[in-house]
């Protein structure tokens, strides 16, 4: 695959990162690539790899506990789509920038919504105050008011002394000591409104909160998209020690004092965070009711709609850039619709066609997706159909709006190995005459010697190995390439268990430090364990991120022999050649 070739999407130094159950996990660590106009890229990896969550960003569908902290992806429209009326991109468009909008305003929305309550609240006190300096009558109704409230304060706080004498009773305790602090503080407002000189101080006082807050609400707005991600993990972290009591990583408390050290300006919800973090850090404790009190709003923030205009963006490139064939065809298809239904809702509303033009344009697709009599099946409901055939129909339904790039989620691990290969053959037919590029998500090398003309590698939210596909697989440069190489069904000797790699991937939840997959590596070095290697460049198109690959280190290490791909190519021609047997495409798989 030449380096020449127009590229389609940029994706630069993307981390994707998740929280679950208030710890954070980054799933995709700084990951590059391009994707040329009209190839077959392939992502391939163990389970957990973060193959999947890379192509979920490109079409908005991370889950709503994640988000994209970092990087950009540029999807740049080719000549094609920029002539074609219907479509809808016609300038480069960063996703990452949509996205933003879809998850990025909640910090400063919650920071606002808070500081406009606050502002409210201010305001009413100050006129309550100014009422009662000019009004006798409000002012003994409010005396009246705090004695009631002073004495409710003084019995309950009796009451609990006494069960706080018992030593078991620690929220007794607690009460007590708070009805202690509410009570000095009426006592303060009892005296501030008997004397017209603190009224007017406290009158002032309140007045210049209330202009902080406004200046606040006005600088929230220039918090920038990494500020609002840090203090979501900020917040994450402090919730991560409520629930744990684990104290925080060296690394993550430097991380914060450098992020806070760095600002110019720190919001009052930022300098509470701050202290908040601070007090875990240095004493081992939190006052999680101070915490709850400064986060009261933040789920609701959280889950709000008002995203519409970066959800509409982003289901136009859903619908008509980048469709997404997945694994199980059902997620896709409604059982209780018509085939036929399925794909002209699809023509009606995005492409604006009639519903005669839809059903035309209908038959022709499942015609073109090698289902036969058409028109008779195009009335039937998916479960009508086999696996294969409804992977077919999901493929047409795919390809209704004509997509630029289409994304192909392990679609054929659920069928068997026949119905798996005419799938790979009409994904590359159907990708050959509409020139759309392909990305194609396996955890099995196997799948793709055939299909893609690149393969990149991923490992523990990286890509460690990327080159043509006869690159990886004649001469692959990375331990994790070679191992999944190894354990491929087709080299196995008969007789003998497959190879497998040992081990688990790392924890994506703490931070990674050297190579990630050293711990399962055999041929690791000292330097794996320390430092994270770089991208080493083995060719033009080939690069691979090994310590291996470094000058000093010995050109010897690795296993005795390379992988022909024509090895594998072997096993997959016979696979072929019997579908070929069982064709047309339908026989195998008539139902
Ligand atoms: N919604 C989520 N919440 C928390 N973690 C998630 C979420 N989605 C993905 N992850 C994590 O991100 C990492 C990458 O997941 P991803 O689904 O991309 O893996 P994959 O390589 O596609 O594997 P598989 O073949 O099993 O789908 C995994 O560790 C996974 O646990």
């Amino acid at each position: 695959m030449s380096n020449k070739r127009k590229k389609i999407l940029s994706v630069k130094n993307l981390e994707v990162k998740f929280r679950v159950r208030s710890r954070v996990l980054t799933a995709i660590r700084n990951v590059s690539f391009d994707l040329y106009d009209g190839e077959i890229l392939a992502l391939v990896g163990e389970s957990g790899s973060g193959k999947s969550v890379i192509t979920k960003t490109f079409t908005g569908m991370l889950e709503s506990n994640g988000w994209i902290n970092d990087g950009s992806i540029v999807y740049m429209p080719n000549q094609k789509t920029i002539d074609d009326k219907i479509s809808y991109f016609k300038k480069p468009l960063d996703i990452v920038n949509i996205e933003k909008k879809l998850v990025a305003k909640d910090v400063i929305k919650f920071i606002k919504q808070k500081n406009n309550k606050k502002v409210k609240e201010l305001n009413a006190q100050i006129s309550k105050l100014e009422k009662i300096s000019t009004n006798n009558f409000s002012q003994a109704k409010e005396i009246k008011l705090i004695n009631s409230e002073i004495e409710k304060l003084r019995l309950s706080i009796e009451k609990n002394k006494d069960a706080a004498k018992e030593f078991t009773k620690r929220n007794q305790a607690a009460k007590v000591t708070k009805d202690e602090n509410k009570l000095k503080d009426l006592e303060l407002r009892k005296t501030t409104i008997l004397d017209p000189r603190l009224q007017k101080e406290e009158i002032k006082k309140l007045q210049k909160n209330v202009i902080d807050l406004q200046v606040e609400i006005d600088k929230v707005t220039d918090l920038s998209f990494k500020d609002q991600a840090m203090i979501k993990e900020i917040i994450a972290t402090i919730e991560s020690f409520i629930e744990t009591r684990k104290q925080v990583s060296s690394i993550e408390a430097e991380k914060i004092n450098t992020y806070f050290k760095e600002k110019r300006y720190s919001t009052k919800f930022e300098m509470e965070l701050k202290e908040l973090i601070e007090s875990i850090v240095q004493r081992n404790e939190v006052d999680e009711e101070h915490f709850s009190n400064i986060m009261f709003d933040w789920k609701e923030v959280l889950n709000t709609k008002a995203k519409t205009k970066a959800n509409k963006l982003i289901r136009e490139i859903r619908g008509k850039t980048i469709a997404t064939v997945f694994q199980d065809p059902m997620t896709s298809l409604n059982p209780l619709l018509t085939v036929g239904f399925q794909i002209t809702e699809v023509l009606i509303k995005q492409l604006k066609m009639t519903r005669e033009e839809a059903k035309k344009e209908a038959i022709k697709l499942l015609t073109q997706v090698g289902i036969s009599n058409p028109k008779s099946r195009y009335k039937d409901v998916p479960g009508q159909y086999s696996g294969g055939m409804r992977q077919r129909v999901v493929i047409a339904i795919a390809l209704a709006c004509r997509p630029k790039v289409l994304i192909c989620d392990e679609p054929t691990t659920a069928l068997d190995v026949t119905i798996q290969a005419q799938i790979l053959k009409l994904i590359k037919e159907l990708q050959k005459e509409y020139n759309f590029s392909v990305i194609f998500i396996t955890h099995d090398l196997g799948v793709v010697a055939n299909i893609s003309d690149r393969v990149a590698v991923m490992y523990a939210g990286q890509i460690v190995e990327i080159g043509t596909t006869q690159e990886i697989f004649e001469n692959a440069k990375h331990p994790y390439t070679w191992a999944l190489l190894l354990s491929l069904p087709q080299l196995g000797t008969k007789g003998e268990d497959l190879y497998s790699i040992g081990g688990v991937p790392p924890s994506l939840f703490a931070q990674i430090e050297g190579d990630a997959f050293a711990p399962r590596n055999k041929y690791a070095l000292a330097i794996d364990y320390i430092l994270e290697p770089p991208m080493f460049k083995v060719s033009e198109t080939h690069y691979a991120k090994t310590w291996l690959l470094h000058e000093k280190a010995d050109k010897n290490i690795g296993p005795k022999n390379q992988i022909k791909k024509t090895q594998i190519n072997g096993s997959k021609k016979t696979a072929e050649t019997r579908s070929k047997k069982t064709s047309p495409a339908s026989k195998g798989d008539t139902k």
